[in-house]
């Protein structure tokens, strides 16, 4: 059961976000207190909502089984969903199903807490920088804020997590991070040997899977979702996305020509997505595509992404295994935590995170004799 909030009343806009930010109600408080209409903070400029886009409704990511592994028609079906489409849906992966309900459980216990228990988690409270509980993406950059809360959870150890995490949802996100390990490791090694990287040894192991976070999304039910977003347009920063969505549905993906498709709930599946770091290290040719999730008018809802990812002390740059044959670099080496802290310092905004780590095409002007003759005026 929800717990009954005391009466509270707005008189401006900062009361809101004291509210929801700092207080630790997050949207959740605002959602349960029903608001009969969407305060202004959270109303999205017209270009990033859903209404007017290009839903295409007939298409869909590929949905790919996996319990015929060794078949090598899996491996090229995961090959090139990750080269076209950036996402796919796994059924049949090995990971219990009786995990993946006790993670969603789990997950509503911890948003069923009442606000003083959840902002101990807030950054300023949290025992370690490793637990955060927050709302919306990135509050200090954003124009409008994202209908969104989340607990968010850096993997360190085992001990660390059951010492720090909150006990709610400690053992159940960690029997799911380590159900999920083996499909990863499966998956990583697929997409590699399709790159002639058919070795992953200590470095490449660091660089593609070395740290691990899970977040925890909570998407109340909002008084006006056509006029605002779950999550605004962005890719993730991660090598892979492990991803456990609820059945209310709601994730779109960006298609051809402005288009979106939409990622159905499949019983039991998880959703896969490339991030900005396996772009990168395979120089372009996996990629990591942009996603959104609308906000429900008359459910709450879960999802529960591991994100796979370089260690934050790892430099990150095209594998030299994929350049070996003449293919010129796209990307430059950048630092992993730099890359992260460049992603969450700035509001959500498609793909323009992976810019940092793009090589400029320099033009030098004095290189055509056009602009030689103008600079002589
Ligand atoms: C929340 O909504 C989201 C999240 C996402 C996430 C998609 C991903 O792909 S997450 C995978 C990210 N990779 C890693 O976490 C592994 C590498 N980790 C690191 O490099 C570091 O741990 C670090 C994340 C960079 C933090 O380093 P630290 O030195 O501790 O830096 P801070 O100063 O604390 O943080 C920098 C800046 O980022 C904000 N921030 C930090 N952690 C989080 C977090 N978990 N969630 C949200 N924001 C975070 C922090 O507030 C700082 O900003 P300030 O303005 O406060 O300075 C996709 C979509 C979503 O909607
Ligand atoms: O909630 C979802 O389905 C996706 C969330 C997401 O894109 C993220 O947390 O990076
Ligand atoms: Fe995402």
């Amino acid at each position: 059961m929800a717990q009954a909030l005391a009466p509270v009343s707005f008189n401006d806009s900062s009361d809101i976000t004291d509210f929801v930010l700092n207080k630790g109600n997050g949207v959740k408080g605002l959602s349960e207190m029903g608001l009969e209409s969407l305060p202004k903070q959270y109303i999205q400029p017209l270009e990033e909502r859903m209404c007017g886009t290009k839903i295409m409704s007939h298409e869909s990511i590929p949905i790919i089984d996996m319990s015929k592994w060794d078949d090598p028609k899996v491996a090229e079906a995961i090959c090139e969903a990750a080269e076209k489409w950036g996402f796919f849906q796994i059924i049949n992966h090995g990971v219990p199903i009786e995990v993946l309900e006790n993670v969603k459980e789990a997950s509503h216990q911890f948003f069923r807490l009442p606000a003083e228990e959840n902002r101990k988690y807030l950054k300023e409270f949290s025992p370690s920088n490793n637990v955060r509980f927050g709302s919306s993406f990135s509050p200090k950059a954003e124009k409008a804020l994202e209908w969104k809360d989340y607990l968010s959870l850096f993997y360190v150890s085992e001990d660390e997590a059951s010492a720090l995490w909150p006990a709610v949802c400690k053992d159940q996100v960690l029997e799911y991070m380590k159900r999920s390990e083996i499909v990863i490791r499966k998956l990583l090694d697929v997409l590699l040997k399709n790159l002639n990287v058919t070795e992953i040894d200590e470095t490449k192991e660091s660089l593609l899977m070395g740290s691990k976070r899970t977040n925890i999304n909570y998407y109340p039910i909002c008084p006006n979702p056509e006029l605002t977003v779950g999550v605004g347009r962005h890719s993730d920063v991660s090598t892979l996305t492990f991803l456990l969505q609820d059945d209310i549905g709601g994730l779109y993906v960006r298609g051809n020509n402005d288009s979106w498709i939409h990622v159905p709930p499949v019983s039991g599946s998880i959703v896969i997505n490339v991030g900005d770091a396996l772009q990168i290290m395979s120089n372009g040719r996996y990629k990591s595509i942009e996603h959104r999730v609308i906000a429900n008018g008359s459910n709450n809802r879960i999802s529960v992404p591991i994100f796979i990812n370089p260690r934050p002390s790892d430099k990150i740059s095209p594998f030299p295994e994929v350049l070996a044959s003449g293919e010129k670099a796209v990307y430059k080496e950048v630092l992993y935590s730099d890359y992260v802290k460049h992603f969450f310092r700035k509001a959500h905004d498609g793909k323009k995170t992976i810019d940092l780590a793009k090589i400029q095409l320099m033009l030098s002007l004095s290189f055509f004799p056009f602009f030689q003759v103008c600079n002589l005026f």
